[in-house]
């Protein structure tokens, strides 16, 4: 991605040009050879008027030869020219999809590189909106500047050639007045510019709200919230339509401003060439050709103007790409493969602090786990466990201090920290597509190493129930199957990958009691048989007791780290929280 953006609140045009313009590097050459072609047409609107007066003059000499050749010739040109033109649409078609392809993919992947916790905290529809929406928007400005408006420009500029040397005074007349109409219409074009931003925006807005109600049906139904959800979308509809009304009305006063400035030339210069062909001083032939060429320079010119509003329009979008584009990102991940990647080693908090926006969640915090150590993290609701793990996973990062694993930092070099830490959480998110794409994500395994994880995980007897067996059709976010089948098949999907720490985040709270403890003994064997460090977040202490280390947070600090035996003489809460987890599980045994 371009690192060269200037950081500026609203993008000028000429830098989306520019940074459009580098992205179209690879299909430059087609594109320019489109515009070329694209050429064509104004060469064969441009010849209607000389066919037209060259035809007059024959009529009037009289000699029907001469008008057979002219009709015949310049039907085959235009024959040919009309087929190398088709090409020129191919051609500028295929670079203007590419272009959009690649803008798109590429803002994708930055998404993909905001700082965590600010996509947490972003609607996914709105940065969707962005992605797709915004980025096509966008790289139509390119086309609109220098295709669009680049053929208008020709189409005026050789129109106004041929006036010139028909009648060179209404040439000047006409030359003359296109600065006054830029500045005519160029506060109303500021208002578009702003009123396209607030499009975007609410367009966005719109699409959030949309999305919200389709994912959240189960509560909108069960709270019998439809007709409030109605309500919102109604609103957000009808602000977006008065938003519409209002890029309408400054839309169509740029137009009347600029049409009328052009009429008023156009008509009073159509008036001074009859007036000379009346006195005899223009054949009827050009003054044919003179009122068809100065509706060739007319017309362009309403059209740009109408077309510089929209490209007014297209920088809101382009404004909220910029949004993503400037945001701070992840550092890219280094090409080279990580060397000596070791799978028993443990990992470290050192002096570690974090922060979401105005929330300190801790602070100082130095912690180490042990190469194939067992580590249970326990404490109250809120208190920090999962900004905990999800740091020590590389999703979230340290403003201060450092978090290492295997020599890496995981602010330095977040990406090939992560391959390796496993971070599994308690909603584990599924793709659409078979359970067997969802457990390998792409990654090949042999049936072996498939069969070893997911009966490890406690899965392979769910998964032989399922109509498909493996290729069974999960539906979006993994809706068929229930909380504890997408636990126990992300368990497999993390087992599967080779990493050197594991973290488990409540990513068995959704199993039976029975079936969480067989879990969790068959998680602790597996790592243990293969030298991994484990890491447990769960609020049933009694499954976790026998860790070789238990943290328990407190208010957002580690207040006590010791075996389970050490805790129960020293740490109070701890000792009560394992006596109701331990009654919990009598309770559900009786
Ligand atoms: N994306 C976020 N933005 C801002 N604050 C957040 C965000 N995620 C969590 N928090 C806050 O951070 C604090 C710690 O949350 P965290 O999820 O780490 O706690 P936890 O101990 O894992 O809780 P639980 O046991 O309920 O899962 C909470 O006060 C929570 O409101």
């Amino acid at each position: 991605m371009n690192t060269n953006i200037p950081n500026r609140d609203h993008p000028r045009l000429a830098d989306v040009l520019s940074l459009l313009w580098g992205k179209m590097a690879p299909y430059r050459a087609a594109y320019l050879l489109a515009l070329l072609l694209g050429l064509i047409q104004t060469a064969i609107v441009l010849y209607f008027p000389i066919l037209n007066e060259r035809y007059f003059n024959f009529l009037e000499s009289e000699s029907y030869a001469d008008i057979r050749a002219l009709i015949i010739g310049s039907s085959i040109v235009i024959f040919v020219l009309v087929g190398l033109q088709l090409l020129g649409e191919y051609l500028k078609f295929d670079a203007m999809g590419k272009l959009q392809r690649d803008f798109s993919l590429e803002l994708a992947d930055e998404t993909q590189r905001l700082p965590f916790e600010k996509s947490l905290n972003e609607h996914s529809a709105d940065l969707s909106q962005k992605i797709t929406h915004d980025t096509r928007k966008t790289a139509q400005i390119l086309f609109q500047i220098i295709d669009v408006m680049g053929n208008e420009i020709i189409m005026f500029l050789a129109a106004t050639a041929l006036i010139l040397w028909h009648e060179w005074k209404v040439a000047v007349v006409i030359l003359f007045v296109v600065p006054l109409i830029v500045l005519g219409t160029q506060a109303l074009n500021k208002r578009l510019k702003q009123i396209g931003v607030e499009v975007a925006d609410q367009e966005a807005k719109f699409r959030m709200i949309q999305q919200d109600v389709l994912q959240g049906m189960e509560t909108v139904r069960s709270f019998n919230a439809g007709r409030w959800m109605r309500d919102r979308i109604f609103e957000e509809r009808k602000k977006l339509n008065r938003l519409y009304i209002r890029k309408m009305f400054w839309e169509q006063a740029v137009l009347f401003v600029s049409s009328s400035m052009i009429l008023l030339v156009t008509w009073g210069s159509v008036l001074a060439v009859a007036r000379l062909a009346i006195i005899g001083e223009v054949q009827a032939g050009t003054a044919l050709a003179f009122s068809i060429l100065i509706w060739r320079i007319s017309e362009p010119l309403i059209y740009l103007t109408q077309l510089w509003g929209g490209v007014q329009e297209q920088l809101g979008s382009a404004k909220r790409v910029y949004s993503v584009l400037l945001e701070r990102k992840e550092p890219a991940a280094g090409a080279e493969p990580v060397a000596n990647l070791q799978m028993a080693c443990g990992l470290s908090f050192r002096h570690a602090a974090f922060a979401y926006p105005g929330k300190a969640i801790f602070t100082n915090l130095n912690l180490n786990v042990a190469p194939g150590a067992f580590m249970a993290l326990v404490g109250l609701s809120g208190t920090g466990k999962s900004t905990i793990a999800k740091v020590a996973s590389g999703l979230l990062f340290t403003g201060q201090g450092e978090i290492v694993v295997n020599g890496l930092s995981a602010a330095k070099d977040p990406e090939r920290f992560r391959r390796s830490v496993m971070y599994v959480s308690q909603t584990p998110y599924f793709f659409t597509g078979t359970i067997s794409s969802n457990l390998t994500l792409n990654r090949s395994f042999s049936e072996k190493e498939l069969a070893s994880a997911v009966k490890a995980a406690q899965a392979d007897e769910m998964i032989r129930e399922l109509p498909d067996g493996y290729e069974t059709m999960i539906s979006e976010k993994g809706n068929s199957l229930s909380a504890g089948q997408k636990q126990r098949l992300a368990i497999a999907r993390a087992l599967l990958q080779e990493r050197p720490v594991y973290i488990f985040d409540e990513a068995t709270s959704a199993l039976d009691v029975r079936m969480e403890w067989k879990v969790i003994q068959s998680i602790k064997e597996w790592t243990r048989n293969k030298g991994r460090s484990l890491i447990v977040i769960s609020h049933r202490l009694d499954v976790v007791h026998d860790a070789d280390s238990i943290c328990v947070i407190e208010k957002d600090k580690i207040v006590s780290l010791g075996t389970h035996a050490e805790l129960m003489s020293n740490n109070p809460m701890y000792k009560e929280l394992f006596g109701i987890s331990a009654d919990g599980v009598r309770c559900s045994n009786e």
